[in-house]
């Protein structure tokens, strides 16, 4: 053991996933049992930050959170202490840079490293803390995947195995009443979710955010599976795909959030659509939303929780500070903070690339993007 590490405190930020209480349980052990580190957790993210909020975290409270979705820790994604909402003195509200106040906070609790758990908006907080000096290490999250450095974050294989199920089950009644059902699936600008349970369910038509589709190029796919014997099509439609013309479907603005746009209403539209030009085909939709991220830890990111985790510990004891843990071809690495976020107000995003093997290996099969 090298540090001089007395204390750490960690956070989770952005949207919950399955993994952050595997992760959260895997840190807190570790830093207990193997380096005799305090652990605290900083509640709802950068919030509890900003407001002292923290939980003394022990292996006992840890202990059951192995297969817990969510975060004991709860999350917000809203909160960014460098563009803070507070009051103006009169009545009102007026944004302002409040991370002196998180930073001083860490020097009063004496916490020595800052432990961030969250996908690029969280961790684009945690490069901006680095610089102002705090000693901080991001553990990447997100069912989205869509995180640059890391071949994988833990969540996504969770919510992409629940979006598979949701595509298995609607098969089974598409193809009882000869049905076309679009299926709704999360991501935000990242196609990753619904290209994975699209294809591991065996959806006709996947729609992603990095391919733009038409109606047109649905409607042909749909026909020649008629014509191929298969009168019934699922289709996986990720919630920030796009029309070939830009049209998108924004479901709500988060006014206070720094990434405001939720998308939601796709599948539906698509379905509306659709219906006019298949007029033999009853077509449907369903949006299991928020359902694909919650519930039970996949096995899969119970383990990849346990190495994240582990990973972090053994960086914080080697002071390897302004870094993020990363999967890189099946080892445990670490990028910088820097790398991993860029120089971006926002961070950069991981996409599917419309012409990389997983694709290419869909067309050939027939499966279509809607695009030709
Ligand atoms: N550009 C930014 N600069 C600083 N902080 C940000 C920025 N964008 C988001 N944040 C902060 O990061 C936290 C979560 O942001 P966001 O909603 O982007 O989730 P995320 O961490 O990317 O996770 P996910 O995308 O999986 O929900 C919030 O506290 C938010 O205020
Ligand atoms: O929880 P909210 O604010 O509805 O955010 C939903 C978004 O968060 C995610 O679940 C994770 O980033 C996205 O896939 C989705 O668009
Ligand atoms: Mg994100």
């Amino acid at each position: 053991m090298n540090s001089k590490v007395k204390k750490i405190a960690l956070l989770s930020g952005g949207g919950d996933c399955p993994g952050l209480n595997a992760v959260i349980r895997t840190i807190t052990k570790i830093a207990i049992e193997k380096y005799n580190w305090e652990v605290i957790g900083f509640v709802y993210g950068y919030r509890g930050l900003y407001n002292n909020n923290y939980v003394e975290l022990t292996v006992d409270k840890v202990e059951d959170i192995y297969k817990e979705g969510g975060t004991i820790l709860y999350s917000s994604n809203k909160d960014n202490l460098f563009d803070y909402l507070v009051d103006d003195g009169n009545g009102g509200k007026v944004r302002k840079d409040v991370s002196d106040v998180g930073v001083e906070n860490l020097k009063k609790d004496g916490v020595d490293v800052l432990v961030v758990l969250g996908g690029d908006g969280t961790l684009t907080s945690a490069r901006d803390f680095s610089r102002k000096g705090v000693n901080v290490i991001g553990v990447p999250k997100t069912m989205d995947n869509d995180l640059t450095s890391t071949d994988l974050t833990y969540g996504f294989i969770s919510a992409m195995s629940v979006g598979t199920e949701f595509i298995d089950r609607l098969q089974t009644t598409a193809k009882s009443h000869h049905r076309v059902i679009c299926c709704e699936l999360m991501g935000r600008e990242a196609g990753w979710i619904s290209l994975y349970a699209g294809l591991a369910g065996n959806a006709g038509v996947v729609l992603i955010p990095e391919i733009p589709f038409t109606i047109e190029n649905i409607a042909k796919a749909v026909k020649k599976r008629d014509e191929a014997g298969l009168p019934y099509t699922v289709i996986a439609v990720a919630e920030g795909a796009k029309y070939a013309d830009g049209t998108k479907s924004i479901g709500k603005i988060v006014e206070d959030s720094p990434d405001p746009i939720r998308y939601s209403g796709l599948a539906a539209k698509v379905a509306d659509d659709l219906e006019k030009v298949i007029p033999n085909h009853e077509v449907r939709s369903v949006n299991p939303g928020h359902i694909i991220r919650g519930g039970d830890i996949d096995a899969y990111d119970r383990i990849l929780s346990i190495r994240f985790g582990n990973k972090a510990c053994a960086m914080i004891d080697e002071g390897l500070f302004g870094n993020v843990v990363s999967l890189k071809g099946g080892n445990m690495e670490y990028t910088s903070l820097e790398e991993v976020i860029g120089d971006a107000k926002f961070g950069k995003q991981k996409l599917v690339d419309p012409n990389g093997d997983l694709v290419l290996a869909a067309k050939a099969m027939g499966v279509s993007f809607g695009d030709e």
